[in-house]
């Protein structure tokens, strides 16, 4: 289990990791060991650290310039929308059409090559609402390994867990099936998990009945 980040990546190469979720950096990280290992691209990199690459999966977005580091990033709440019914991290935001979430990076996956990476199975199930930017991996047939290129961490709560990552502790205790079968409850009788649209909930702590994993 691991949230990606860029040292563990080097740690943990893909697939040894058996449920992995990437966040910014990891989430690209990801894809350029993908492209490493299935895709048979050996030197494929981000040219935030390999400007020379002939495979480069990772590229600067048309706002960065490149050597001017002053507010030149993508910041902000933006809105990714989800291109297949059949994600599961689309059912864990509780099977919306789309997502807000906010973001903090110059670099990107490089779109013109999508294809080659949704042949061999990482699909990329969200999209900014041009559907140039890719936001959301997940690989198929594996039970968790995605990730995202926003931060979902900004708006996770203590009684409302960023789906991301509520999804890798689930995917990591084993309970991400059942949680899925269930409408994404814990159980039947599940009162943990706000609901609400709201990021900052005010349940009454007293009131909650804590529910183990096990
Ligand atoms: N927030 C991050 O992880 C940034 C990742 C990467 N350095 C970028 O700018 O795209």
């Amino acid at each position: 289990m691991g949230v990606l980040n860029e040292c563990s990546v080097s740690l943990c190469s893909y697939p040894a990791a058996p449920v992995s979720a990437g966040v910014c950096l990891g989430m690209q990280l990801a894809v350029c060991e993908f492209a490493r290992n299935v895709l048979g691209w050996e030197d494929a990199n981000s040219t935030e650290f390999n400007p020379e690459s002939s495979h480069p999966v990772v590229i600067d977005m048309p706002e960065h310039n490149p050597g001017q580091m002053g507010g030149t990033m993508r910041l902000g709440k933006r809105r990714t929308m989800f291109k297949s019914s059949n994600s599961v991290m689309r059912k864990l935001y509780g099977d919306v059409e789309y997502v807000d979430e906010r973001h903090r990076h110059r670099f990107e996956v490089n779109p013109e090559l999508k294809h080659h990476f949704e042949g061999k199975g990482l699909q990329f199930v969200g999209q900014d609402v041009e559907g140039e930017r890719m936001e959301i991996i997940e690989l198929e047939n594996h039970c968790y390994f995605v990730g995202v290129q926003y931060h979902p961490e900004f708006t996770s709560r203590p009684m409302k867990p960023s789906p991301p990552y509520f999804g890798l502790l689930l995917a990591a205790a084993g309970k991400l099936p059942s949680y899925l079968a269930k409408g994404c409850r814990l159980s039947p009788r599940d009162t943990y998990s706000d609901r609400s649209d709201s990021s900052s909930p005010e349940t009454d702590l007293s009131d909650l009945k804590f529910l183990s994993l096990s």
